[in-house]
């Protein structure tokens, strides 16, 4: 029998990636194959939290650069996180997978509220939960929410599943000369300032010991082999 590295994840989907190549929303053939690769990891026993994001519909950062006030546009950046929870949890239903979602903003009449115990509960019976509307605080963004819900809910690792198919010496998409590394500590990652993900995310998992792999979102058994423990995307340890 195959045996997983780890028992329960923390799994952040960019928002952006769930558009696969249109131009805006939520792209169905994308979420059925992600919703696949999760069921392949929940086949192997693993306990499944996601963090999705919202960049795919909107961006506080954006709006605030149009001139809005920066927490108004990021509560409508953390209600865009709550649809695409919804468009996933569909998606994971329709694939016979049980899923719940949880958000950080209450909204009890379309989803739960987060409620540490219960999604602890729901992880337990093998449901997969799906955290929406990230931290529930302006000013702070869904890689973080990865962070905390991964260290609340006592994961083992939090996985971020991005468009780069792991952290660079610089970004790739930018610098042709960057170099991947396959491990990186905490200390070097944010001494080097990456901005693969934000200092926040970096710092709470520092401080919990809760080790990171970044991965493509677009390479296709790659979450499977993060969690079976194999050389995929990269690692940062403490
Ligand atoms: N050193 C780096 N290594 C890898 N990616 C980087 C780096 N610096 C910046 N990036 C950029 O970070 C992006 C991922 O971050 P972000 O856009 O916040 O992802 P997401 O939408 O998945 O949260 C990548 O698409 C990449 O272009
Ligand atoms: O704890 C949080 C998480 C998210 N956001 C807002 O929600 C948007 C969407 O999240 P994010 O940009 O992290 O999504 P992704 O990049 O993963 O698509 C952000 O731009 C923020 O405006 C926020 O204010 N607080």
């Amino acid at each position: 029998m195959t045996v997983a590295a780890y028992k329960r994840i923390m799994l952040k989907l960019s928002g952006e990636a769930l558009m696969g190549d249109d131009a805006y929303g939520i792209n169905d053939d994308v979420v059925s194959r992600i919703v696949s690769e999760i069921g392949e990891v929940i086949a192997l026993g693993v306990q499944v939290g996601v963090v999705i994001g919202g960049g795919n519909i909107f961006r506080g950062m954006k709006g605030a650069a149009a001139g809005m006030d920066r927490a108004t546009a990021d509560y409508m950046g953390m209600l865009a996180t709550v649809m695409n929870a919804m468009a996933l949890a569909d998606a994971v239903k329709r694939a016979g997978l049980s899923a719940r979602v949880q958000s950080a903003l209450r909204i009890e009449q379309v989803v739960e509220p987060y409620i540490r115990g219960r999604a602890i509960r729901h992880l337990e019976e093998g449901r997969i939960v799906i955290f929406a509307a990230g931290t529930g605080n302006p000013f702070f963004t869904t890689d973080t929410a990865a962070a905390l819900r991964g260290s609340e809910m006592g994961a083992q690792i939090v996985l971020k599943a991005t468009k780069v198919d792991g952290i660079y010496t610089a970004d790739p998409k930018k610098d042709p000369d960057a170099k991947r590394f396959h491990r990186i500590s905490f200390d070097e990652a944010i001494g080097r300032n990456l901005e693969v993900l934000d200092a926040t995310a970096f710092a709470l998992c520092r401080d919990q010991k809760l080790p990171i792999n970044v991965f493509s979102i677009f390479k296709p058994g790659a979450l499977k082999r993060v969690v079976m423990g194999e050389d995929e995307g990269t690692l940062v340890h403490s």
